[in-house]
């Protein structure tokens, strides 16, 4: 089976001073394989400088490797030119962190979507590129009517991050890189973000290179995953068994330091309790971590939902700390 993208002992060392004497070290001997036609979700995964944004900023032809060959569809990234550049350009597609600082508030969003659409000729006419914008922003769950004729300041922060993943879509990619895409957006909203970037994946055949800081998303969406650390690689396989049992201290560290809710604490008068949604845990990917809020989850939950009973309790466990005491009464009424 062919290779999507291959990474081959890539380093990246960014030298500052006169004659480049401070030297740092990104990125070191990094290698990855994601084929062609099994599209997935790979999380990379690491603290602040731990070099996952250089990672990203190699991918998308920003910086260039120190040493290392990238390779996509068989072709060395750094050698394409001409057809093959603009097609790796279209193919290979970012969504960043900030779905604020990418809008310009004096363009409509049909504007921010009709650039990509001229610039790589993807219609013929005005009716179909509007069909096109229509269809990208149903597919990431947004409705077209509700979107299209507003600015950047008339949307939510979930909202904007969705137009950013529809805009990414137009262009039919091929590999998704997504830079800590919900470490700005509302924590309820990440849900639907992270669904978003699933359904892309499962539905659209798009491979998602997920870089994060936050073990916990990275858990619910990605089936591999990669552990960085100053910009080597720690630990590597599949998310379930490197979060579940991780071997490396640094993982083990990262892994320790996911914030577990206690579920006996009250919040005003109302206790949470979280049995009373019941079930058994058969399946919690938590299982092995959080023996009492496992209770609360009757089914393999490969991703939280919003509005499903189930899903919220799970929603709740990732994200406790962060929710008003009045959403988790909410949540789970005595
Ligand atoms: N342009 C640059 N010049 C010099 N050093 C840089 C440059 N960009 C990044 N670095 C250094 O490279 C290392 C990796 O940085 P990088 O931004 O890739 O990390 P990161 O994991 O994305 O961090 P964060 O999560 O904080 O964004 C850090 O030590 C950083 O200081």
């Amino acid at each position: 089976m062919a290779d999507l993208l291959r990474l081959e002992n890539v380093s990246k060392v960014y030298s500052r001073g006169l004659i480049g004497s401070h030297a740092t070290v990104a990125l070191k001997d990094f290698s990855l394989t994601l084929k062609e036609d099994e599209p997935t979700i790979l999380t990379v995964a690491g603290e602040s400088g731990s070099g996952k944004t250089t990672l990203a900023m190699l991918l998308l032809g920003f910086i260039h490797q120190s040493a290392g060959r990238i390779i996509y569809r068989g072709k060395d990234v750094a050698k394409l030119h001409g057809a093959d550049k603009l097609a790796y350009r279209r193919e290979v597609q970012a969504v960043f962190q900030d779905p604020f600082a990418v809008f310009n508030p004096f363009y409509t969003v049909d504007h921010l979507l009709s650039v990509p659409i001229r610039h790589f000729k993807l219609a013929g006419s005005k009716a179909e590129a509007r069909r096109k914008m229509e269809e990208a922003l149903t597919a990431v769950g947004l409705r077209p009517e509700d979107i299209l004729g507003r600015f950047p300041h008339q949307l939510s922060g979930g909202q904007r991050q969705r137009i950013n993943v529809a805009r990414a879509l137009l262009l039919k990619p091929r590999l998704l890189i997504a830079d800590e895409p919900v470490s700005m957006v509302d924590a309820s909203l990440r849900a639907t973000i992270l669904e978003t970037l699933r359904n892309l994946q499962r539905d659209h055949g798009v491979s998602i290179i997920y870089i994060t800081h936050d073990l916990t998303t990275a858990f619910h969406i990605a089936k591999s995953i990669i552990v960085l650390y100053r910009g080597s690689v720690m630990e590597a396989g599949d998310v379930d068994q490197v979060i579940k049992d991780p071997q490396h201290p640094y993982t083990q560290l990262l892994v320790d330091s996911i914030p577990w809710p206690n579920l006996d604490q009250r919040w005003g008068a109302q206790p949470i309790k979280a049995r009373e949604i019941g079930g058994s845990a058969e399946g919690c990917r938590f299982r092995p971590r959080c023996p009492k809020a496992m209770d609360i989850c009757k089914q393999e939950p490969p991703l939280f939902r919003l509005g499903d009973k189930h899903a919220d309790a799970c929603f709740l466990h990732d994200s406790q700390p962060q929710m008003p005491p009045e959403r988790l009464s909410e949540l789970l009424p005595v």
